[in-house]
């Protein structure tokens, strides 16, 4: 079942079709009531627990409420505070019926507050995707009342971002005393921009319905929300096919189907040769790393080509006593356009290629970089000749055909700092760029902050501009196609935000497309298997912090094990 992201606009249309499909509105809040206390039940036992949810004037608050009575049905004790909501409505009235204890909320802030002091959990069905100003009054002090107290009881600094359907495959951390719940998202996030206001209460776990709300995974809204659970509401899958959304989300089902055939007569020329260019005297770990991925992606034959003291201190690690090497000519450790001579033989033994990990940022490696990429001829430095001595020219070889490329690191800079327009020279649908945040600024000539505010539409209009699979990196990277599709990755966590993780990515992705896949799916498998494997990381560690990128490349076979177990399901 395929999860895609949408507008707020998108999630209006496709309740309108699914209600014109005959899935009503009711069925639909009743299905997200249930979702929200199904999670909850999941989580938390119902004798011990004291839930507290605060409904608001829209169908957001019908949620809660519905939430609220099967809660006090599976013996939960429950209050319900309204705010802006007659108490004669009719969610209101059903869940009084199954013992649900209700109140207005703005006329006794102190029964609220003593209410939330008591609670477990606060469940915030404040406001969802209707939010159109600024938050005031009472439900700001409402607010304040659940903030402070969060602020009192919780344990929240470690907690792992994490995403997951409504079958949870990692653990979540329930802070010590109370947590808080957000309804489909928590009360004051924007849920097109990702802004958020001041009054926003962040949530342990959010229960979002159908789909993410793209304003869900950008900045800041997505520091706002640890869990992230997408629950079905029931909405039928042709009327979800048909309608239209933004990305669609990177699940482990979805990325289980990219997972390559691994055929048991393969040997390693089946699998897939990468070669890695990179490494300077400054950067010689990088391309080490980008190689270990592409061992652990599952590719047969890995070379390093870097400059030769970049290989005397690379060769000797142990998972590179795995590689071959092609020493490739230098000057003082940085990759000069002499290179290509040698590149021109080998690269035809390739199936893929990985270019930018570690090459440094020196005018001439930047006009290896072009040439290699067949941007620019290689002008050779004319030899000084003496006297009546006759220069004997060699000819230049020509730019080799390239196979599929990953464009990473300094090669991106490299793109960026290219006089001309290089796109249009490149053959289309054959690369996959992978810039973090600050790269995409410089290629697009804009400030990054510009960047992170319009990650998506961004990507989506860079690969179709330049007609090359785009992956912006970043918590929740995106993933666009030159057709115009873009996918999101679920993983928003810390444990990834390390030196050397972009050169693992990159490894990953070029070893995927080693074994076959098309740009935008090695790009896509590539950032899950990523994710996943910091997400394991972090279980295993308990922290979200001091993973090295050698423990990510090393866990790469953890995560391809734990997603062909979902893929075998
Ligand atoms: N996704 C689905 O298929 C389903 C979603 N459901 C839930 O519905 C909400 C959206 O409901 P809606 O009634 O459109 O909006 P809200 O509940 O968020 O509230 C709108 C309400 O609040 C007023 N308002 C907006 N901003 C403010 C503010 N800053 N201060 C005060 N008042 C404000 C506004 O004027 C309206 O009166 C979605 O999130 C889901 O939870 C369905 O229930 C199931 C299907
Ligand atoms: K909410």
């Amino acid at each position: 079942m395929a999860i895609y992201v949408y507008t707020t606009e998108q999630m209006r249309a496709l309740e309108r079709a699914a209600d014109a499909a005959g899935h009503s509105y009711a069925e639909m809040m009743e299905e997200a009531g249930a979702a929200v206390a199904r999670v909850i039940h999941m989580l938390w036992p119902a004798e011990e627990t004291r839930v507290v949810v605060l409904a608001g004037p829209g169908n957001n608050g019908g949620d809660g409420l519905v939430a609220a009575r099967f809660l006090a049905q599976a013996g939960f004790s429950v209050t319900a505070f309204l705010w802006k909501r007659p108490e004669q409505d009719q969610q209101a009235e059903q869940a009084r019926a199954t013992g649900v204890a209700i109140f207005p909320a703005e006329e006794d802030l102190h029964r609220l507050q003593r209410a939330i002091e008591r609670a477990h959990i606060v469940i915030d069905a404040l406001l969802g995707t209707g939010l159109n100003r600024p938050i005031e009054g009472t439900l700001a002090d409402i607010l304040k009342i659940v903030q402070e107290e969060q602020k009192r009881s919780r344990q929240f600094d470690d907690a792992p971002l994490v995403w997951f359907t409504e079958d949870p495959s990692f653990s979540i951390k329930i802070p010590h005393r109370l947590s808080v719940v957000a309804v489909d998202i928590p009360t004051g996030i924007n849920s097109d921009t990702g802004a958020v206001d001041p009054a926003t209460v962040p949530a342990d776990i959010t229960i979002t319905f159908a789909g993410p709300k793209v304003g869900q995974l950008l900045s800041p809204a997505a520091t706002m929300q640890k869990a992230i659970i997408v629950a079905d509401i029931g909405i039928p899958e042709a009327v979800k096919e048909a309608s239209p959304a933004i990305a669609e989300l990177v699940t482990p089902a979805l990325a289980a189907t990219l997972l390559p055939e691994r055929s048991l007569l393969g040997h390693k020329g089946t699998f897939g040769r990468v070669l890695i260019i990179g490494g300077s005297v400054n950067y010689p770990g990088a391309p080490g790393l980008a190689a270990m991925a592409a061992l652990r992606s599952g590719a047969g034959l890995i070379t390093l080509g870097v400059p030769d003291l970049v290989a005397m201190a690379l060769a000797p690690k142990q998972d590179l006593t795995n590689c071959t090497w092609l020493m490739l000519p230098h000057d003082l450790g940085a990759l000069k356009p002499d290179a290509i001579k040698v590149l021109a033989d080998e690269i035809p033994a390739y199936d893929a290629l990985v270019l930018g990990p570690g090459l440094g940022q020196e005018e001439m490696t930047f006009a290896f970089v072009w040439a290699l990429l067949g941007l620019r001829a290689h002008v050779a430095p004319r030899p000084s000749g003496i006297g009546f001595i006759k220069e004997h020219a060699t000819p230049e070889p020509e730019a080799p055909t390239l196979p599929p490329t990953v464009i990473d690191a300094d090669a991106l800079n490299a793109l960026a700092a290219f006089d001309e327009e290089w796109a249009p020279r490149l053959p289309p649908n054959h690369f996959v760029l992978t810039p973090h945040p600050g790269e995409m600024a410089r290629l697009c000539g804009v400030e990054p902050s510009y960047v992170q505010a319009n990650r998506l539409q961004l990507a989506q209009q860079k690969a179709q501009e330049w007609q090359q699979t785009v992956v912006l990196k970043g918590a929740y990277t995106i993933i666009a196609a030159p057709d115009g599709h873009v996918s999101v990755s679920p993983f928003a966590t810390p444990v990834l935000a390390t030196a050397g993780t972009g050169d693992v990515l990159a490894g990953l992705i070029g070893g995927l497309l080693a074994q076959g896949l098309a740009p935008y799916d090695a790009a896509r498998l590539g950032v899950f298997l990523h994710g996943l494997a910091g997400r394991l990381l972090a279980d295993e560690y308990e922290t979200d912090r001091g993973v090295l990128a050698t423990e990510v490349a090393q866990w790469l076979t953890h995560a391809i094990s734990a997603l062909a177990n979902i893929a075998g399901e």
